[in-house]
């Protein structure tokens, strides 16, 4: 373990001990080439950045290896200061999401006293701008405001179809170009889509898991897919064993997943392994669908403590919830209610009292807080006026406290986007961009994928096969089914003519559609792909190639 000990600074204000990768961040290292840059007046690109953190990192250990690991490391006196979190907000503004849906018609009767009908749109209302008779424009995001900063949780609550998963789909960028209006920044900079897919991750609602592989081999495979291939097995397996620590999985992992025919790890515990999948890499901004839907109580609670231990590792982790329960309130910091598209309330789950007692409904003593704000969502929803007292009610409030605040921007530290994002990934972060320098494109400002395409099909296809082994009885239903389907298709240009040619060929064909639709139960490739080439592409063509010749 190496200590760096520099002048200037106390250690105990800046020396910090991070959980997996660190490197030192002195005048030797990583000031020269900033400074240099600085002099010339041109701050340098992100992909410069990493790969000097890069850089720094191989010469830290001294033998061309990647980074070292659980080093605590001291600041020295530097131009870029890194202060103890390195602060990171996301703020998002007036997002807009509209989607065309078609208009539904009935037949309606327009002189009912003649008795004389016809076909009309469902609704009354004439197509406005955009809109044509047949489609009418649903908004399903409508002026959403908010902001997200590392170390805590920003929680998207509503009933169901309010908009929560849209919303979080619209901040993650999972939403079509284009139609989504309104500025998302990153530390005050417009985050691109590009940028994002690399700082950030996202954990969907269901877990979709290899049932016969263990928690410890299930996040194995997905550091060796996700982390660079130049990092090597070792400090993979620290990463695993980092991360199976800050999940709270020790117990659990040397426990198959199991499905419904085998016992595996609990619901929690599934749901723990899905979000660290996601964030073998260590993202910078994690988002989460529902990642509490169909838990009990307990499980819900320990998924909640795991992300909170993720944000304070220094990340934006922002989800969707249907109804926390007073435990999981204790632990968000930030609340967003949805209804019908549009917020109505946005803040700290401290803050829900006085807002609903000013709003005229103080939420009653020890009732949960959020289980009200919903019933009340609810009721207003069924009133004739909907909810647009509370959105007007919560518009106001937000002026009051953005004039009571003065309207300040949040500290960042001083520190730019890249600064930011570079510190963050000396400090641990983003573990595969900190490490590949081969993904990192000249020409572009962020690195790509950790690996190959060939490597990520080796890694699914050792993964599908390892699972395959341990289930023998599906292992032979599906060979059953392939021997079936490959003889079917080697018998398509079936020729009477017994001639060794003939058989010859026949064999072949059987082999070949044998290992090819084989190859389809592997899930190493698309779907798309599977279909393509197993049924429908190559063994076709192949075929008609050689009865042609
Ligand atoms: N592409 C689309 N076209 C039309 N309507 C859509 C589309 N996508 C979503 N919606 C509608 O938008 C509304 C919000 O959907 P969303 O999935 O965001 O709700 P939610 O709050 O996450 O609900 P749940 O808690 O049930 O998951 C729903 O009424 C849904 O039917």
């Amino acid at each position: 373990m190496s200590r760096v000990v520099a002048e200037n600074y106390s250690p105990s204000r800046d020396s910090f001990t991070v959980p997996f990768y660190t490197m030192d961040f002195t005048n030797n290292h990583l000031q020269p080439p900033l400074s240099a840059s600085s002099a010339s007046g041109a701050s340098p690109t992100l992909g410069q950045m990493l790969k000097r953190v890069g850089d720094v990192s191989r010469e830290a250990t001294g033998d061309g290896s990647e980074t070292p690991v659980h080093q605590v490391l001291e600041l020295g006196s530097t131009n870029l200061e890194v202060p103890r979190s390195i602060p990171f907000v996301l703020s998002f503004n007036k997002l807009t999401y509209s989607v065309k849906v078609r208009r539904k018609f009935k037949f309606q009767a327009i002189l009912p006293s003649r008795n004389i009908h016809r076909l009309g749109p469902a609704t009354d209302t004439d197509p406005v701008g955009g809109e044509s008779l047949f489609t009418t424009t649903k908004t399903l995001l409508n002026d959403i405001s908010g902001e997200a900063r590392d170390g805590e949780i920003l929680a998207v609550l509503g009933a169901s179809g309010s908009g929560k998963s849209t919303l979080i789909d619209a901040l993650a960028n999972r939403i079509a170009k284009g139609s989504l209006k309104g500025t998302k920044t990153l530390n005050g900079e417009v985050l691109e889509s590009r940028m994002l897919k690399v700082i950030s991750a996202y954990v969907m609602q269901d877990d979709l898991l290899f049932p016969m592989l263990t928690v410890e081999e299930t996040l194995m495979f997905a550091a060796e897919f996700r982390l660079p291939r130049s990092l090597s097995k070792s400090k993979k397996r620290l990463r695993v064993q980092a991360l199976i620590e800050q999940l709270g999985l020790k117990n659990a992992a040397k426990t198959v997943i199991g499905d419904e025919g085998h016992r595996g790890v609990s619901g929690g515990e599934r749901r723990r392994v899905s979000i660290g999948i996601d964030i073998i890499h260590d993202p910078i901004i994690l988002f989460l669908d529902e990642p509490t839907s169909g838990l009990d109580s307990t499980s819900a609670f320990m998924v909640v403590k795991v992300l909170q231990r993720i944000a304070q590792s220094g990340s934006i982790v922002i989800m969707s919830v249907h109804q926390p329960s007073y435990r999981i309130l204790g632990l968000l910091d930030r609340l967003i209610f949805l209804s019908r598209g549009q917020t109505v309330y946005s803040g700290s789950p401290m803050n829900l009292p006085v807002y609903f007692s000013d709003f005229g409904h103080p939420i009653p003593e020890n009732e949960n807080r959020t289980e009200f704000a919903l019933d009340l969502i609810r009721e207003l929803e069924g009133s004739p006026g909907g909810t647009r007292s509370l959105v007007e009610f919560n518009k106001s409030w937000q002026d009051l406290k953005h004039s009571r605040n003065g309207g300040s921007e949040p500290d960042r530290g001083g520190l730019s986007l890249k600064e930011a994002i570079s510190a963050s990934i000396s400090k641990g972060k983003l573990v595969s961009g900190a490490t590949n320098n081969d993904a990192i494109s000249p020409n572009s400002m962020v690195p790509t994928f950790a690996n190959s395409v060939l490597i990520e099909m080796a890694v699914l296809s050792k993964r599908s096969f390892l699972n395959s082994r341990r289930m023998p009885e599906l292992f032979g239903i599906r060979l059953g089914a392939v021997m079936v389907t490959g003889f079917i298709l080697a018998t398509m240009f079936w020729q009477l003519d017994n001639s060794p040619k003939g058989v010859q060929e026949r064999l072949g064909f059987f082999a070949f559609a044998m290992s090819t639709t084989f190859y389809t139960c592997a899930d190493a490739l698309p779907v798309f792909l599977q279909e393509s080439c197993g049924y429908f592409g190559i063994l076709p063509a192949f075929q008609w190639v050689l009865y042609q010749s």
